[in-house]
């Protein structure tokens, strides 16, 4: 009997889906894989066969803000006529945040939803949009087996310290500390560097995950001790619309002086700021880079500091730094970034081979290099799957 495991990673612009297929118990194959991008600006949907060829490409010229909704329904309908006679046996799902409750991937039920509703607050631009096709796919298949897996979950290893604002404990005690996110991501590089460099795996890595949202993360024998991102995925390096990091007096002071509203101050934090509020220009990593306005080259020098300021934070959060590793969108394809941020890292024994470096080559970084510097695509939707896989396979045993 083929069975199929949908595996879906829903964010605020793009949702992006892979699909397996497996013959009985034998290990799932990777299907397609694809995804709805410009969600609010111009949607674009593409799916691509393992080897990468176009199976299915449509664009809504004339409907720019066609609703996540539309779009998913349209997504879940070409799925479905992939599957052929598979038959569809679980779903499993990015989900940004798990709180204080959530460290492990967990079946879908109702009471679960109602729980990871309340967390919408602490991740706007995420969890509704994750939370809004596992519901759609119960209203499609009511019995479907749905699992959520948690962005949060891979830090929950991190010591007390790396966790905790210095806040009274009673608000600590309502879990209002810091998370981390992009843990799936995370994780699939950890097990990835475990194969690549099984002596840098058990030593201490930094990863850069460089995309739309943007965070690193300290791995110090293949488990996460510090990140820079905190309760919220607003915490960190500026992003492309987000902050990262910043004064809280800024806060106080645009409620008091400025007046604005808490609604106003949030779409200002995450969605005026970052790389788009810096260059004024674009979000997007790609223009900025090829702008001669000097607000663009601005804005990619704050990035560029930023990351070299945290990765000095969090190799003193390890006592070292073994191996680097870029990922995500610009982490994977801009040589430009890694060069500016190896430059400032050549006083923790950061030296790169510049050659390997414009090749995109998986290790970047000179032979005699004290610390080892890698290129590794992440697969976030590779590690829901296991995760899934694992769980279906728990519920049957
Ligand atoms: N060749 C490139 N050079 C620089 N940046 C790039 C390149 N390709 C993609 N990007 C950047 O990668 C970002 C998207 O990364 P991705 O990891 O897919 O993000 P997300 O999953 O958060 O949507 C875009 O904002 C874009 O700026
Ligand atoms: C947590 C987060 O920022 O995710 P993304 O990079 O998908 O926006
Ligand atoms: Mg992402």
């Amino acid at each position: 009997m083929r069975e199929g495991i949908l595996v879906i990673n829903a964010g605020s612009s793009s949702i992006k889906f892979s699909l397996y297929i497996s013959n009985g118990d034998e290990k799932p194959l990777l299907s397609c894989k694809g995804q709805v991008e410009g969600i609010n600006v111009a949607p674009h949907f593409i799916a691509k066969s393992p080897h990468g060829g176009v199976l299915n490409e449509q664009r809504w010229p004339d409907q720019p803000n066609m609703s996540h909704e539309a779009l998913f329904k349209y997504m879940i309908e070409w799925i479905e006529a992939q599957l052929g006679d598979a038959e569809l046996k679980a779903a499993g799902h990015r989900v940004v945040h798990g709180g204080s409750q959530y460290s492990q991937p967990l079946l879908v039920n109702d009471e679960l939803m109602e729980e990871l509703e309340k967390l919408i607050p602490l991740a706007p631009l995420h969890q509704p949009h994750n939370l809004a096709p596992i519901r759609a796919l119960t209203k499609v298949h009511p019995g479907l087996t749905q699992v959520a897996c948690f962005d949060t979950a891979f830090h929950r290893s991190n010591p007390w310290t790396a966790q905790s604002f210095a806040l009274p404990r009673k608000i600590t005690g309502e879990g209002v500390k810091r998370y981390g996110f992009h843990g799936l991501s995370y994780e699939f590089i950890a097990r990835q560097m475990r194969q690549l460099s099984p002596a840098a795996a058990r030593g201490k890595v930094v990863v850069c995950h460089l995309g739309s949202g943007a965070s690193m993360c300290a791995i110090d024998g293949g488990k996460s001790v510090a990140s820079t991102m905190g309760f919220t995925a607003v915490d960190g390096l500026p992003m492309g619309t987000r902050t990262g990091t910043m004064d809280a007096g800024v806060i106080l002071y645009l409620l008091q002086q400025k007046g604005m509203t808490p609604k106003e101050i949030e779409d200002l934090l995450y969605k005026q700021s970052g790389l788009l509020g810096v260059s004024g220009v674009s979000n997007d990593m790609r223009i900025l880079l090829e702008s001669s306005e000097p607000h663009a080259a601005e804005a990619v020098e704050l990035f560029v500091y930023r990351i070299s300021r945290e990765l000095g934070s969090l190799a003193a959060a390890m006592g070292g730094l073994d191996a680097l590793v870029f990922t995500a969108g610009i982490g994977e394809r801009s040589p430009q970034i890694r060069e500016r941020v190896c430059a400032h890292a050549e006083w923790l024994g950061v030296e790169m081979d510049q050659e390997a470096n414009q090749r995109d080559s998986l290790l970047i970084s000179a032979a005699d290099s004290p610390v080892s510097v890698w290129v590794i695509p992440t697969d976030e939707e590779m590690m829901i799957a296991k995760h899934t896989r694992e769980l279906l396979r728990s519920l049957r045993d």
